[in-house]
């Protein structure tokens, strides 16, 4: 039977659905292209474009093919965004959930894996966060996803659904074949942001902050490698097959680095000295928040493969250089 991947057609999406097609799964891919790309689906994979609050849509899927399992990482992802459009965010990533949710528990679906994000813990209470720490989001991405969280073990204790939750820190990093990587246009995270200014297509890179309390003054953040992070999801499905307990899990490796080290990281890969500028503090940014991971490795008997920023960012490097200049796309669009 195979595995439904809502929002397989994006970055972390895609490296599940490969993931999962090289183990051997039969994998369907839903997903309405309004950030994904055709092109990042595995060739093995069958995609649907439609929308997962489409009831009709999931329910027909699930019957036809007789799924018992979704893997749900659709969603809207941008923070800023979603504290200028909060109830925009509630209905791309809450309500439609919602939806999913209903359409699947009455088709007979029985696990589910759910991208959540370290963004639930809002301002981390200590640097390293267990998930015992009691969630407290400081914005709407953030609710938006706790409150997914939420419908999925209320409707799981309703209805006999097992879960897997997985709450991702920094994801980073590309396929280590070079054959998907991060295609989000004007993205912002870090290591995406500091390969663009490395290839020229940004003229610097922006420190927001140089004064937090940590050794070099700039945030620490835990950065996992994506292909680490598909595997965990693989191990989510074993885990919830062999009759596993429903859990939360942090997503990370339990150590962090801090953005002058990624940058370092970023000029030593690429063997360019970009120009780097002082910013002042991005508002909402936590100085330091790396995962307790213990959970993840003891239940899931997971072992990274690429714990390792130089390995990450050389990657992420790799995967940036082969994508085409979106300056340069558009000022070819602007000429006609
Ligand atoms: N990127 C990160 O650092 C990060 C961190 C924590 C959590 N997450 C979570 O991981 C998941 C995947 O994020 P990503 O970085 O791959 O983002 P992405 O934007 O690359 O992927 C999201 C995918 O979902 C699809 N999609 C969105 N709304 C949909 C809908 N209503 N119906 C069908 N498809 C829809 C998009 O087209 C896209 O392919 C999200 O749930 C996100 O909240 C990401
Ligand atoms: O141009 C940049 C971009 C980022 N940063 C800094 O680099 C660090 C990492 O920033 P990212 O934007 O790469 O990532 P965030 O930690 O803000 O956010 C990530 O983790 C969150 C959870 O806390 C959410 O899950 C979110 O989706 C995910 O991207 C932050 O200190 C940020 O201020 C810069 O200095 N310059």
């Amino acid at each position: 039977m195979p595995v439904l991947v809502t929002g397989g057609a994006g970055y972390i999406g895609a490296h599940a659905a490969l993931a999962l097609v090289e183990s051997g799964e039969r994998v369907i891919v839903l997903d309405d292209l309004s950030t994904g790309l055709r092109e990042s689906v595995p060739s093995q994979a069958q995609l649907v474009v439609g929308d997962v609050a489409d009831q009709d849509l999931v329910g027909r899927l699930v019957a036809e093919h007789g799924i018992e399992e979704i893997l749900h990482f659709a969603a809207k992802i941008e923070v800023p965004a979603s504290v200028a459009n909060p109830l925009y965010y509630y209905e791309a990533n809450t309500l439609k959930t919602r939806a999913l949710l209903e359409a699947a528990v009455r088709a007979g679906v029985r696990r589910i894996v759910f991208s959540s994000t370290a963004a639930v813990y809002g301002e981390p209470s200590q640097p390293m966060m267990s998930e015992d720490a009691a969630p407290d989001p400081i914005n709407p991405y953030g609710r938006s996803k706790l409150m997914s969280e939420w419908m999925i073990e209320d409707a799981a204790r309703a209805h006999g659904l097992d879960y897997v939750i997985l709450r991702y820190f920094n994801v980073a990093g590309a396929d280590p074949k070079g054959r998907i990587g991060q295609c989000t246009p004007n993205a912002t995270h870090l290591v995406k942001v500091a390969c663009q200014t490395a290839l020229g297509r940004r003229p610097a890179l922006d420190v927001f902050g140089e004064d937090y309390p940590t050794p070099d003054g700039t945030c620490i953040r835990d950065y996992i490698h994506v292909s680490d992070l598909a595997d965990a999801h693989l191990r989510a499905l074993e885990h919830l097959r062999g009759g596993g307990e429903s859990l939360v899990l942090n997503c990370g490796y339990g150590r962090g680095a801090s953005v002058r080290e990624v940058i370092e990281s970023v000029k030593r890969a690429s063997g360019v000295d970009f120009a780097v500028r002082a910013a002042p503090r991005r508002a909402g940014d936590p100085a330091a928040l790396i995962a307790d991971a213990t959970r993840l490795r003891e239940t899931f008997a997971w072992s990274p493969r690429f714990a390792d920023l130089d390995a990450i960012v050389s990657q992420a490097l790799a995967w940036e250089a082969r994508l085409p200049d979106e300056r340069e796309k558009a000022s070819r669009a602007a000429a006609g």
